[in-house]
């Protein structure tokens, strides 16, 4: 084996998610995405930014297997997950394999109590020890989840229903996690919050696909960076590149770069390359 194929099967298997050329249309309508490429590597963060109608929530639906839910397809394209093909796999399978989303509108059971919620979240994973275990670093995690463990997830805030699906998805021993607009509706504050747990969540060594619609935000936090816009990829690189990038700055860092520092959101910190990098999970065993 040569030096630079075993250089290129390296990069290869450290990627956790690949997708390539997906062309995913809702009925006979016209593509919605239109042959995007994307990979997430085995520790960090990537951000998935883009105006309104762009697509991402159409990207993570079906790489979470939910697409069919909404009428939607793929046509075109693949998406693999730690090497395996899952294109159109069902989310009972994709969840199995590690790939847990928190959906965008949080979804927790308003009815059941905090401590209930995680527990629902961690039911596919079988050893009793590691499931408490990882509830009690859930409780670190999100101290005001503790204090709130026997009240109903209905009568949370809207911060501590966020904070709830994101603990309840890590419940779950994830492999890779999908966020879908984590800061929505969320005070400045609490936006700050969140971004510092996904930043604490890939710090321990679960990568995250985080789709965002406040940029500055997502920069802040994530690694790398990908820009869709009508369903293609229109830009991607490290995000401390991606925040000079002048059409960056124009089109999605304009008005949130002033939300970002009202909410006390740090400048693009650099990529992994710099140091800090990952240790093995905390969650599992
Ligand atoms: N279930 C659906 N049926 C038909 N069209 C849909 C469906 N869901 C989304 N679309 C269309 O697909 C396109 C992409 O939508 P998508 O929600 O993926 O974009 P987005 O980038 O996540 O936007 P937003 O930030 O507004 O949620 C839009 O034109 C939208 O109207």
């Amino acid at each position: 084996m040569s030096d630079a194929w075993r250089r290129f099967r390296a990069a290869r298997e450290a990627e956790v998610l690949e997708i390539d050329g997906l062309v995913v249309r809702y009925g006979a309508r016209a593509p919605v995405l239109r042959g995007v490429s994307l990979d997430v590597g085995g520790s960090g963060v990537v951000a998935l930014l883009g105006s309104n109608g762009a697509g991402k929530t159409t990207l993570m639906r079906a790489v979470s297997g939910t697409l069919g839910l909404y009428g939607g397809g793929v046509t075109e394209g693949s998406v693999r997950f730690r090497g395996e093909r899952i294109t159109g796999a069902d989310t009972a399978r994709t969840v199995m394999h590690g790939l847990v989303q928190v959906p965008e509108g949080r979804h927790i059971f308003a009815g059941l109590t905090v401590e209930e919620n995680l527990n629902a979240g961690a039911l596919t994973v079988r050893s009793s020890a590691v499931r408490e275990r990882t509830r009690r670093r859930m409780y670190e995690l999100f101290p005001q989840l503790a204090e709130r463990r026997r009240a109903r997830g209905g009568t949370l805030s809207g911060g501590e229903q966020q904070m709830l699906a994101i603990a309840r998805a890590l419940m779950a021993q994830p492999r890779l996690l999908l966020l879908d607009e984590p800061s929505l509706g969320l005070a400045p504050r609490l936006v700050h919050l969140v971004g510092e747990t996904i930043r604490e969540i890939s710090r321990e060594g679960v990568p995250v696909l985080l789709v965002e619609q406040n940029a500055a935000m997502a920069l802040s936090v994530a690694d790398s960076a990908c820009v869709l816009d009508l369903g293609r990829v229109v830009l991607s690189g490290p995000t401390d590149e991606l925040a000079q990038s002048d059409d960056v700055r124009r089109l999605y860092l304009g008005a949130d770069a002033d939300a970002g520092r009202s909410a006390g959101v740090s400048a693009p910190r650099p990529g992994p390359e710099s140091g800090n990098t990952p240790t093995l999970s905390r969650w599992s065993g």
